[in-house]
């Protein structure tokens, strides 16, 4: 039997490069490439996706929304890395962990990768709310730590090339506007009615993720304690080789950000007391938050084992 055919339009950028890092080394695939001079011309890119059973748009938005046009052909599948199309109807939102979310990444032909800051708020949220222990009203509030290559190219430059200013040395919020992109994928897939206030923060690092998500237990249905609510996440995903939950007070009181850069996990560790809870998620900006996911969906489209190439720790 042929191997599948896969192009990675935008190879040349973070995500991009992440991915066809995992897919070279892989002989289940064939991995279709573009020169460098043609990567941005549209014929060419046309003619490629038209040749490859699935393609990956690592691009800006509005580049994504050209491209989907674009391999808009009837036989290729396309997992979209942006937030062009994340809560777009007629695109699955690629989260198989979530609720019965694996099963339609497989027989879907229109993928949306979730972005990273959502990956980490859904991971805790989504599924509290879906057993009815969070309230669709609640209002929630998530913070949420990355490294710079969450960036992409122009915010690795502005870390790691020439002179950069003293703000840099130290952790930024940005989204105080409160209008974060990833806002809308929070809201919909978690089945909230009010989307978290929602503050991320970039540091002078350049990969790994810490994304917290803070509860008064009173508020929630049968107002469980923070090892209950440990004990509900842990039977949601138990099973899972991606996401996993860790061993309540395991970590002690301190949490680094980088613990799972590197690898595709994400593992939540649920901290607190019968009053107060806090859920943080952990993993790599470009592993579940980006690649490594956008592999993870791949590898379900094409009927393959479903961490094949994944870094599991
Ligand atoms: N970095 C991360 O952690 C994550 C990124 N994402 C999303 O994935 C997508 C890619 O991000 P990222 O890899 O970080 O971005 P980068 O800026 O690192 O890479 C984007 C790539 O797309 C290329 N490109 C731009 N416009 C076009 C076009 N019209 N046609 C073809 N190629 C084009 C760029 O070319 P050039 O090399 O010339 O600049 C670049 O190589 C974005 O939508 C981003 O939001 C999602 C999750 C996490
Ligand atoms: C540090 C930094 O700027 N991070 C990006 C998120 C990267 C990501 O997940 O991007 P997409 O939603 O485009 O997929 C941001 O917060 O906008």
């Amino acid at each position: 039997m042929s191997k599948p055919k896969v192009f990675i339009d935008g190879q040349e950028g973070t995500t991009g490069l992440q991915i066809h890092d995992r897919l070279a080394q892989r002989n289940d695939i064939e991995l279709l490439t573009i020169s460098s001079d043609k990567r941005k011309g549209l014929t060419e890119r046309k003619a490629i996706m038209d040749a490859a059973d699935l393609v990956f748009f690592c691009l800006p938005d509005a580049a994504a929304k050209e491209a989907a046009e674009l391999a808009d052909n009837g036989h290729t599948k396309i997992i979209d890395a942006s937030t062009a199309h994340r809560t777009a109807p007629g695109w699955v939102y690629g989260f198989p962990e979530l609720h019965g979310q694996r099963m339609a990444v497989a027989q879907a032909s229109r993928v949306a990768n979730p972005g990273c800051h959502a990956t980490g708020f859904l991971a805790a949220a989504a599924p509290l709310v879906r057993m009815r222990v969070l309230p669709p009203d609640y209002p929630l509030t998530c913070f949420s730590l990355t490294g710079y290559s969450g960036g992409g190219k122009k915010m690795i430059a502005q870390y790691e090339e020439g002179e950069k200013g003293e703000e840099l040395y130290s952790p930024r919020l940005y989204g105080t506007t409160l209008q974060h992109k990833h806002l809308p994928e929070m809201k919909v897939v978690a089945g909230l009615e009010l989307p978290p206030i929602f503050c991320p923060v970039v540091d002078d690092y350049y990969k790994g993720m810490s994304t917290t998500v803070m509860l008064y237990n009173r508020y929630l249905k049968g107002q469980p304690t923070a090892e209950e609510l440990r004990l509900i996440l842990y039977a949601y995903y138990a099973g899972e080789k991606l996401v996993t939950v860790a061993p309540f007070n395991e970590a002690g009181d301190t949490l680094a950000a980088n613990t799972f850069a590197g690898t595709d996990k994400l593992e939540l560790t649920v901290s607190g007391n019968h009053d107060q809870t806090i859920i943080t998620a952990r993993f790599d900006n470009l592993g579940k938050g980006a690649s490594g996911a956008a592999v993870q969906n791949m590898n379900l489209m094409l009927g393959l084992p479903e961490t094949a190439g994944l870094q599991l720790s």
